[in-house]
């Protein structure tokens, strides 16, 4: 896979530096850049690589990894451009950047994947969903692949559902530690003293979850196991649908698809 650049080494780009670092792939074939000279060279002390300049490090790239905010790509490709060639891998982690944008900024022939991540990558349990531009084929798809295997799992996807996976696995875990800090606020309101509340759920989350993928069974039988008919469960349940909260998640998800596709209409 030759080198790879991590452009924008933010919270996202320094995940999937230390996935890959992790992984085992040498330092020697990773570098950063970062806007601030600080957060730099506080990633060369940690991890040991090197951190360049965006245009030093597009040129010493096989693979470069663009993971600044999507209000910044424009500039950030632009600086860039001139330094590649169809001999590269241009992988995007942005939320809302299309393919064909990228490709029309960058030269002819360039490949573009478009990647969904999420941040459980940082505990190598990332779910990320992997879409190739049009010059891209199935050996740069399995190129960028690999890159999130180091830290989770990878899915590919058509690119029309790009804003759907961001709306459900790129936010989701902010969804999932709204729903914790909730119910450790419920077990302090119940009396709890809040480290004692705060073990329960987050062990409750992990082996709910872990059930999930363990036993394959759906959630619907999950849930229906720990629900006794005329129970505390049934209770809670009932007044969850009473707030609508299942309607609200839904709408929520919505917004952040719609999110995801405003941000792309200032990339058409
Ligand atoms: N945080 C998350 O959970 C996820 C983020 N993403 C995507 O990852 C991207 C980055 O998000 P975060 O890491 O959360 O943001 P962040 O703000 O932590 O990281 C972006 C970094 O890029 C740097 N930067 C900006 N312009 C630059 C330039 N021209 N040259 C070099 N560095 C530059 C910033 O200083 C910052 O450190 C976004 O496009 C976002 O949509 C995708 C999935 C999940
Ligand atoms: O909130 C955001 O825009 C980014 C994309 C998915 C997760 N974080």
């Amino acid at each position: 896979m030759g080198t790879v650049a991590i452009l924008g080494a933010g919270v996202m780009g320094e995940t999937l530096l230390s996935g890959l670092v992790r992984s085992g792939r040498s330092v020697d074939d990773l570098v950063v850049t970062a806007r601030r000279p600080e957060r730099a060279a506080d990633l060369v002390e940690r991890y040991g690589v090197r951190a360049l300049s965006n245009v030093e490090a597009a040129r010493a790239a096989d693979t470069v990894v663009l993971v600044v905010k999507p209000q910044d790509m424009a500039l950030l490709v632009e600086e860039i451009s001139d330094q590649l060639s169809p001999g590269n891998l241009v992988v995007s982690l942005a939320a809302g950047i299309p393919t064909a944008w990228l490709e029309a900024r960058l030269p002819a022939g360039v490949a573009v994947v478009r990647v969904m991540p999420n941040t459980p990558a940082l505990v190598d349990q990332g779910m990320a969903a992997v879409s190739p531009g049009r010059s891209a084929d199935a050996a740069h798809t399995e190129e960028a692949s690999e890159l999130l295997r180091s830290c989770g799992r990878v899915v590919q996807v058509a690119e029309k559902h790009q804003d759907a996976v961001t709306a459900i696995s790129g936010s989701g875990p902010a969804y999932i530690f709204y729903v914790v800090e909730a119910m450790i606020e419920a077990g302090v309101v119940l009396g709890l003293p809040r480290p004692t509340a705060t073990e329960l759920v987050v062990q409750t989350l992990f082996g709910a979850a872990t059930m999930m993928r363990e036993t394959g069974q759906h959630p619907t039988v999950l849930r229906e196991q720990v629900t006794s008919p005329g129970g505390t469960t049934a209770a809670a349940l009932r007044q969850l649908d009473d707030h609508k909260v299942r309607a609200a998640f839904i709408t929520a998800m919505e917004a952040a698809a719609n999110r995801s596709h405003e941000l792309a209409s200032g990339h058409e």
